[in-house]
């Protein structure tokens, strides 16, 4: 009797203490959330130096405090180690870092998830990514990632994303071992590592993308001493890059702040743009959080903090730890002799006082716990509430006398759920002990609410369930909270339409349907003519009150399984589902819907007592089932610039119309994609030839040549230049192929300097609009000549007048340095452009180079093309410029332009372009000038 007695006061003694616990651990985890945060402590991560982070955080801490006016905002910047000591000592409740200190702080000190991500603002572009580069001096021999084997680095900081970590990414990803690198820490600001390249201390420098730029505005680097390795030229990313990019920094919070700030923060953060004091500045504010799951398996994959030791070489490491190793070794064993003794003695000790404060701990906690924020009930085994807590009541408004003794069910249950939900509840409670989860239940005023519920079964010593304990949170604001940043993230704020992500993703799925259903659908890209007038006559106010009304109108035409939404700008887009059977019924739909759209649009707007008429282009591309007549076997993006590229021929057209995509634009697109990857290709491949074509003086003699690339396919097929230059000029392919070009022309005037009959020519080569406006191109020049010891007025550089048409200053800049050089200088295919009798005079060109369509037209009896060609003979010679006439085919044209005066001429009358060899025999066969 008596031992039956005390099995069961132990079973409840037990039974007692796992109750107690379990609150008690429920507790430990609830309790920093009572944080008071009327102010939170911000810290910033600042790598450059106090008064340039301080100009530029300022206006967006201002804007942030005005977004939550009842919580306080004290911001500290910090450098790295100042930011991980005041993280590890608890002084801050927000951080923004960089990504990879981010997710290292993430790890180590239980940072929350990102809340938003930074918006960075440079040369006017807003961006939320960001990456490295690698510079070089500009007359470095390095073009490649492999090139900088051997070479002396220069870094900024161990922990620099931008400045150390993407680099090393991308030199691994290349099988570059990092051990054939010396590197070099510099040390921060990053403008460091930039200065330690120019003064010549390492042969190339990693730093985030901007730097160099931030550096060349502010005066600080020449414009052309640097250049960026591998350089990318990313659509409308606003700076040059070598890596890919990672998002910009995120915003996180430790767990010391509460839910309301939590919410009240990440709300502020994603408002804070609205700011007109941001509507400048190098920082715009924040967007809903990128992800960084790529960059943490960019630190995982490098090994470096939090995933393992930095990557220390095998030099670096024993020179690093040589010494201290030695001394570690000797005071570790030291160290554990002392305390082997020291830990003998105190052990018991230590288990008799740790048993006790465990007990008053779970005292304590369970104390707290009941009285916590969160809602508690306790039930018996039948599920009848013998307990509810303070917070219970708050939260269903429910007191303790309306619960106890009823069940939950019957008390909270909202109708929500389904049987089969109630019953999986049960299950898991039955076989784990244990179930959490969403769950609605309903108030006693009838309110239905969503609220994170947490059950656990306590059992006694024989594993019999005696209670229940369930645990809930009121997440109404969380589920708001979230509305809300779904709402920004898929939304477009100022008209509340799809925006590019969401419309990209209804696009997407569009295109599965019709895959699947085997139907047809349409999408139109809509673009306001004009639009930018509205800006610029009548203020940003009244563009946007447009683009409000614009989007009113449009959804107003549609119907509701349509999806209009906005792309950006004065961009929208109008996705018509996938429902016709036949492509000519989607057609004839979008073209109906088209209609109405233009109709609606084009009727006058109102705003504040102005009327504001638009017009608008529409470009319509058709989805389907892969038919021929469709883009239905690509993604969405393909479908967007199908459209896009269909308005844009109506803009061409002269605006204000609809035009549908065609196939055809599609085969070019195509056929366009596949060329830019074969030029790619054929660049290193060295598929690329160098073809001579004659230039020749009034007596016919050969006196120079110009140098016309062609690319000779793998195949043998010769691909002439007017079929890829275009191409390169627009993908920046020209600026390895025109610096090829200049190799090759360089090198041959060398070899010619040792045969008589070709040392005096001079070879002419043409330079492209963007490669004569890329910063580092006169310094090629020098070099190029340099390198080959070639006399610079050997060399003729050809510049068409659409050089001066962006900006004149620079251009004529640019060319008083290549003049400087003694290069000769000429204006290609005078008369076609902009040819102003004005810059002419003040450039310093050697000769003019007339057009071959006004050659090509003589004969012909225009008096127009004559009067045009004797004009700019006369205008040449006035100006004591040699005229040469392009396009020379026939013995009247020769006449007609040697009695004119035109020092030179050059066309098929005396040889088309032709291989190397080819020329050197033409002109070894003509006979030697008399010395
Ligand atoms: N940036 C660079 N542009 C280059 C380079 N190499 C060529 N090009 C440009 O490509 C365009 C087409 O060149 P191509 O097909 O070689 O045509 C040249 C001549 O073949 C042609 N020509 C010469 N004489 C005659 C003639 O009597 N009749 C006739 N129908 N055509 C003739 O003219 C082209 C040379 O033009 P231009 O450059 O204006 O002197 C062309 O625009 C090239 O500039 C390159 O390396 N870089």
């Amino acid at each position: 009797m008596r031992r039956g007695h005390d099995v069961r006061a132990a079973a409840a003694a037990r039974l007692a203490r796992a109750l107690v616990l379990l609150l008690g651990l429920l507790g430990a985890w609830l309790a920093p959330a009572h944080a008071d945060h009327a102010e939170l402590r911000l810290g910033i991560l600042a790598p450059r130096p106090l008064e340039v982070e301080e100009r530029d955080w300022t206006p967006l801490l201002q804007a942030l405090q005005r977004q939550m006016p009842g919580i306080g905002l004290r911001t500290r910047l910090l450098d790295y180690a100042a930011l991980d000591a005041a993280v590890r000592a608890r002084e801050l409740d927000v951080i923004v870092t960089n990504p990879a200190h981010y997710v290292a702080l993430r790890h180590t000190h239980g940072l929350s998830t990102a809340l938003a991500t930074l918006v960075r603002r440079r040369h006017g572009v807003e961006s939320t990514a960001f990456g490295g580069t690698v510079l070089v001096r500009a007359e470095s021999p390095l073009r490649r990632w492999q090139d900088l084997r051997g070479r002396r680095v220069g870094v900024p900081h161990d922990e620099s994303l931008a400045g150390w970590h993407l680099q090393r990414h991308e030199l691994r990803r290349r099988g570059v071992p990092e051990d054939d690198i010396t590197w070099e820490r510099i040390g921060l600001p990053q403008d460091n590592v930039v200065l330690a390249l120019l003064e010549g201390r390492v042969e190339a420098a990693f730093v985030r993308d901007g730097v160099l730029e931030a550096m060349v505005a502010a005066g600080r680097v020449p414009p052309d001493r640097l250049r960026v390795l591998q350089r990318q030229d990313l659509p409308g990313y606003p700076v040059a890059v070598s890596t890919p990019l990672v998002p910009e920094w995120p915003v996180a919070v430790m767990s010391s702040v509460d839910d309301d700030t939590h919410r009240a923060l990440t709300l502020a953060l994603l408002h804070a743009h609205e700011d007109a004091a941001l509507r400048t500045g190098p920082l715009a504010g924040f967007v809903p959080p990128q992800g960084y799951t790529a960059v943490e398996r960019i630190l995982r994959e490098l090994r470096v903090r939090p995933f393992g030791v930095p990557q220390l070489t095998w030099r670096e490491t024993l020179q690093v730890n040589a010494g201290p190793l030695a001394l570690a070794g000797a005071g570790v064993l030291a160290l554990l002799l002392f305390l082997l003794g020291l830990l003998h003695q105190k052990r018991r000790l230590r288990q008799a006082l740790r048993e006790q404060s465990r007990l008053l701990d779970e005292l304590a906690i369970t104390a707290k716990t009941f009285d916590s924020y969160q809602g508690v009930l306790i039930t018996d085994a039948q599920g009848r509430i013998v307990r509810v807590n303070r917070a219970f009541e708050t939260i269903t408004g429910y007191g303790p006398d309306e619960a106890v003794g009823r069940t939950p069910g019957a008390l909270l249950r909202s109708g929500r759920h389904d049987a089969a939900f109630y019953r999986t509840m049960w299950q898991a409670l039955a076989e784990h002990g244990h179930w959490e989860g969403e769950i609605w239940n309903r108030r006693k005023d009838g309110a239905v609410y969503p609220e994170w519920l947490t059950i656990s079964a306590v059992t006694d010593a024989v594993g019999k369930v005696r209670h229940y304990v369930a645990i809930f949170s009121d997440i109404s604001w969380r589920k708001q909270a979230e509305a809300q940043i779904e709402n920004l993230a898929f939304f477009d704020p100022l008209t509340g339409l799809a925006n590019r992500r969401l419309l990209l993703d209804r696009l997407q799925q569009a295109l599965r349907q019709a895959r699947r259903n085997a139907r047809w659908g349409a999408v139109l890209f809509l673009d306001l003519d004009f639009f930018k007038s509205i800006n610029d006559t009548y203020g940003h106010d009244a563009g946007d009150a447009v683009l409000r009304i614009i989007g009113e109108r449009i959804r107003a035409v549609l119907r509701e399984q349509d999806t209009p939404g906005r792309l950006g700008g004065d961009e929208f887009l109008v996705l018509l589902p996938a429902t016709f059977e036949r492509r000519d019924d989607a057609a004839l739909a979008a073209q109906t819907v088209a209609d109405k759209l233009g109709t609606a649009l084009r009727q006058p707007i109102t705003h504040k007592d102005q009327t504001i008429t638009l017009t608008l282009s529409i470009g319509i591309a058709l989805y389907g089932d892969g038919a021929a007549g469709s883009v239905a076997d690509g993604d969405a993006t393909q479908l967007l610039k199908a459209a896009d590229l269909a308005m844009y021929s109506v803009k061409q057209a002269g605006r204000n119309g609809v035009a549908f995509f065609d196939p055809e634009m599609e085969a070019a697109i195509r056929q366009r994609h596949q060329l830019q990857r074969d030029l790619a290709h054929a660049i290193e491949a060295g598929e690329l030839r160098l073809y001579l074509q004659p230039q020749v003086d009034v007596r016919g003699r050969v006196v120079g040549a110009e140098a016309l690339v062609r690319w000779q396919r793998a195949d043998g097929t010769l691909v002439p230049p007017g079929a890829f230059i275009p191409l390169a000029e627009e993908t920046g392919l020209i600026l390895p192929l025109g610096d090829w070009v200049l190799q090759q022309a360089t090198q041959l005037l060398r070899q010619w300097q040792g045969d008589a009959a070709l040392a005096a020519l001079r070879l002419s080569v043409n330079v492209s609009a963007r490669q004569f406006r890329d910063p580092g191109f006169g310094e090629r020049v020098q070099q190029a000549l340099a390198q080959q010891g070639v006399a610079p007025g050997r060399l003729e550089l050809e510049i068409t007048e659409s050089v001066f048409l962006e900006d004149l200053d620079h251009a004529r800049a640019t060319l008083q340095a290549l003049d400087a050089l003694g290069v000769s200088l000429a204006l290609d295919d005078f008369g076609t452009g902009y040819s102003s009798l004005a810059y002419l005079a003040e450039l310093p060109f050697d000769t003019i180079k007339i057009d071959q369509r006004f050659v090509a037209r003589l004969g012909q009896h225009s008096r127009q093309d004559e009067a045009i060609i004797t004009t700019i003979i006369a205008l040449g010679r006035k100006l004591r410029m040699q005229v040469l006439a392009e396009g020379v085919e026939t013995e009247q044209q020769e006449n007609y332009l040697l009695s004119h005066g035109c020092h030179l001429l050059q066309g098929f009358r005396y040889g088309r372009p032709m291989p190397l060899e080819q020329f050197e025999a033409l002109v070894h066969a003509q006979p030697r000038d008399p010395v």
